[in-house]
């Protein structure tokens, strides 16, 4: 679905990039991990559009992804939850998971999308009155996912959902979201500094270490992996 070959990126002339390869296939989880300013936001964002490659390629479904202008990128089904969150603070809840729905096929799908965001994050239901602004960091990050599943995507690309949230939060987030994976047929990829539960769930793995892939296989190589083992998870 994704193939991403030898890129570089970055901002102004400074590359962050350095000729990155990562391929996701159609129905994968995969999961992007490694330590602060690796480069794994600006990865994300350079398939959304808001980084521009300085060279190399990113192909969604065969097309040259790069070539198609960011405000497009959504309507091809590619959704971005970005890290942080940044709901629309003074929107209720109702309003944010409308705003996801600007795309064609997030427009045409509205009532279902909705009806099933509320079945599978029944709290944006109790609170789709609410300003998404007085919420709990864990409510607006289920807005924030909500927003990106109202787009109707096929890719959704996730940046540190667990960010700032307690332990028990964040697994709740990762349950919900192998089984919004599951019943939605969707292919996810994550980026996140919670490295266990990152490899836990996923189904291919990718260490990002200053802008360049030092190590990748499947959830089993990488958790069993020396370096790995020793840098991300304490052991
Ligand atoms: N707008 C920007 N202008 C210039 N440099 C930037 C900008 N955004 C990020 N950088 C730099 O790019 C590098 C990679 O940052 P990035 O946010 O992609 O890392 P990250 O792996 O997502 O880190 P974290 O886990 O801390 O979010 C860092 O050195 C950062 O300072």
């Amino acid at each position: 679905m994704l193939e991403i070959r030898q890129l570089v990126a970055g901002y102004s002339a400074i590359p962050v990039l350095q000729h990155v390869d990562v391929t996701v296939n159609d129905g994968e989880f995969v999961s992007i991990v490694g330590p602060n300013g690796a480069g794994k936001s600006t990865l994300f964002k350079t398939i959304s559009g808001s980084v521009r490659a300085m060279s190399g390629s990113i192909r969604f479904d065969g097309r040259d992804l790069l070539a198609v202008e960011p405000w497009r990128r959504p309507h091809l089904g590619i959704a971005h939850v970005p890290e942080g969150r940044q709901v629309f603070a003074s929107m209720t809840v109702l309003e944010n998971l409308e705003m996801g729905a600007y795309t064609d096929a997030g427009r045409r799908d509205w009532s279902r999308n909705l009806e099933r965001i509320y079945e599978w994050l029944p709290v944006l239901k109790q609170r789709s009155a609410q300003l998404a602004g007085t919420l709990s960091g864990g409510e607006q990050q289920m807005v924030a996912i909500g927003r990106g599943l109202a787009s109707s995507p096929r890719l959704l690309m996730l940046d540190e959902p667990s960010m700032g949230l307690s332990p028990a939060i964040a697994d709740f987030i990762f349950d919900r979201l192998m089984d919004i994976r599951k019943e939605a047929k969707l292919t996810i990829l994550l980026v996140e500094q919670r490295v266990a539960e990152a490899l836990q769930f996923a189904d291919h793995g990718y260490v990002l270490e200053t802008g360049r892939v030092v190590l990748e296989g499947s959830n089993e190589t990488l958790q069993a992996d020396d370096r790995v083992r020793r840098a991300y998870l304490g052991m």
